[in-house]
């Protein structure tokens, strides 16, 4: 659904993007993260038929986003990191002008205005001035504008900026019916857990070049090289830490409460066996899990330069 081939952006004297690969599939929701400045929303933009590259190719569903921007717009959906909303209109009638730069039929509108306020939850603000939303609203108002043609594609850029915890929290839910919706998905943002739970996808991007790029879940285990297990005891920690240290597979052990945190390198039948050994030693466990590694961690661990 998206295709970007050696996608390179220079400004004067700065090369903003460069050299980008990316392939997509059709329902991939990709979290494209990065430090500020590192070329999110030039590759964005680019995607978005705003900004001509430099070279390289990208394409929307087969369509080439520089021979044929009219026909890539049809297809994708952009809310940028700063919008400007016309506030002196009220929220049927900021939709309705983008319905109808879009050329929807009039007669079909309403109900287009109707389904897109519903999914994000601004029906009761339908006849209210946009001046008068708050913040989050306003954002979920820009994203009902994004959705009005109904695109294969969303291309967010920093959508959850500026916003409070709770209306974070309630537009990730929204991202997660446009994923259920079958959306291709580029969201960009610097803060990483924002994206972990929703995204399939993820890359990582700084001074303009991919890092890393691919599935989460292969990313994760490819940079956390091997994964922690969390054992709870019953009994003494200490003792249960240093009967753990010398099993195989266990590479370190450290205790937090009465919980073990292994890091361990095997698969499935290791943590298998490492559990039976522990209830052979005489251990008391009573759970036996895998920690989920922090995105976060990830992120810090790629751009200080420990994986190429
Ligand atoms: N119009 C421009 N002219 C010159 N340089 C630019 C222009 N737009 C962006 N840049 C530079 O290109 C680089 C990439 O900027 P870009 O806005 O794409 O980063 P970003 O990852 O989206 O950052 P942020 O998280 O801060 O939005 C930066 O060094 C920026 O200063």
């Amino acid at each position: 659904m998206i295709r970007i081939e050696k996608l390179r952006k220079e400004y004067k004297g700065l090369t903003a993007v460069k050299d980008l690969d990316l392939n997509l599939e059709a329902g991939d929701i990709f979290g494209f993260i990065g430090p500020n400045g590192a070329g999110k929303t030039t590759t964005i933009k680019m995607l978005a038929t705003l900004l001509k590259p430099s070279s390289g190719k990208a394409y929307i569903d087969n369509v080439d986003v520089v021979a044929n921007p009219e026909a890539v717009r049809e297809r994708i959906g952009y809310m940028p990191a700063f919008f400007g909303i016309y506030d002196d209109m009220r929220v049927w009638e900021y939709l309705d002008f983008f319905a109808s730069a879009y050329r929807l039929p009039r007669n079909d509108r309403p109900r287009i205005i109707d389904d897109v306020l519903n999914l994000t939850d601004l029906i009761g603000k339908k006849d209210n001035y946009v001046e008068e939303l708050s913040t989050g609203m306003k954002q979920r108002l820009c994203l009902a504008k994004t959705l009005i043609h109904d695109p294969k594609v969303l291309l967010l850029d920093e959508p959850a900026s500026g916003l409070d915890p709770r209306a974070r929290i309630e537009i990730k839910e929204l991202f997660k019916e446009l994923k259920a919706m079958g959306k291709t998905i580029i969201i960009s943002s610097h803060i990483l857990p924002e994206l972990a739970d929703f995204c399939n996808k993820v890359g990582i991007i700084e001074r303009g070049e991919m890092l890393i790029s691919g599935d989460v879940q292969e990313i994760m285990s490819q940079v956390a090289g091997g994964k922690t297990l969390e054992i709870r005891i019953l009994g003494d920690i200490e003792t249960a830490a240093e009967a753990t240290q010398s099993l195989p597979g266990v590479r370190a052990v450290r205790t937090v409460d009465s919980r073990l945190h292994v890091d361990f390198n095997g698969d499935l039948e290791a943590q298998a066996d490492l559990n039976r050994l522990l209830v052979e030693k005489g251990l008391r466990i009573l759970s036996f899990s895998e920690q989920q590694t922090d995105l976060e961690d990830i992120f810090m661990k790629v751009t200080r330069g420990l994986v190429q």
